[in-house]
């Protein structure tokens, strides 16, 4: 049974978008995910950006990094990141999680969320780029952290799910269209938790 079910049980009727995301705890164990994780937060070039809001330069409140096959459209991936060349490491995660997703992805951005306080505010992951990103593997390390999702159109109407250790969550078909998600800040003591939301970036 995966996560959305259980949620949908506790919400019943809730309208949960379950053709939308997916949901499947322990896709890597707990070794794999302790070695993946250590590995990941020693040996990617980390980098803090910063973005305009309101214009005012805004530091992004954790860290991040791209990686991906040399031809992809980086201008889609946010923060115009050039990917980086794909390491072993990320292939064999990419290998484990294509045969769930129907999907061959082309680049993965990761997320290095430090503590409680690291976080991703409301969005999509296709903000501006219409018809892109409607496929997206999102793989989580470390800290269990809140993933919250929000109609666009009526943020009354929304969902958690908890992105545990080693899980796999996987967002298509309308979901970048029709919900926002984030993951928030967080006043619990929190360990590091890395993500990698793994794309399909390449031009039509
Ligand atoms: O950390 C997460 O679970 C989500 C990250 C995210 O939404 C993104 O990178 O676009
Ligand atoms: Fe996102």
């Amino acid at each position: 049974m995966t996560q959305t079910h259980l949620l949908a049980g506790l919400l019943p009727n809730s309208g949960l978008p379950e053709e939308q995301v997916d949901y499947r705890p322990g896709v890597f164990s707990a070794e794999e995910s302790r070695q993946f994780m250590a590995h990941l937060i020693h040996r990617v070039p980390w980098q803090q950006k910063s973005q305009l809001l309101y214009g005012k330069e805004v530091i992004t409140p954790r860290l991040t990094a791209c990686y991906g096959n040399p031809d992809v459209d980086y201008s889609l991936t946010g923060k115009g990141l050039r990917p980086l060349a794909w390491t072993p490491e990320l292939l064999q995660i990419k290998d484990r999680i294509e045969p769930f997703s129907g999907a061959k992805f082309d680049s993965v951005l990761l997320n290095y969320y430090r503590d409680g306080n690291d976080s991703v505010s409301w969005h999509t992951d296709n903000d501006g780029v219409p018809g892109k990103n409607w496929i997206v593997a999102s793989v989580s390390f470390g800290q269990a952290r809140r993933f919250e999702f929000r109609l666009r159109e009526d943020h009354r109407v929304k969902y958690t799910v908890e992105l545990e250790n080693g899980s796999y969550l996987l967002m298509k078909g309308g979901f970048q269209e029709y919900w926002q998600h984030r993951v928030p800040k967080s006043k619990q003591p929190m360990q590091a938790r890395i993500n990698l939301t793994f794309r399909v970036l390449h031009r039509n």
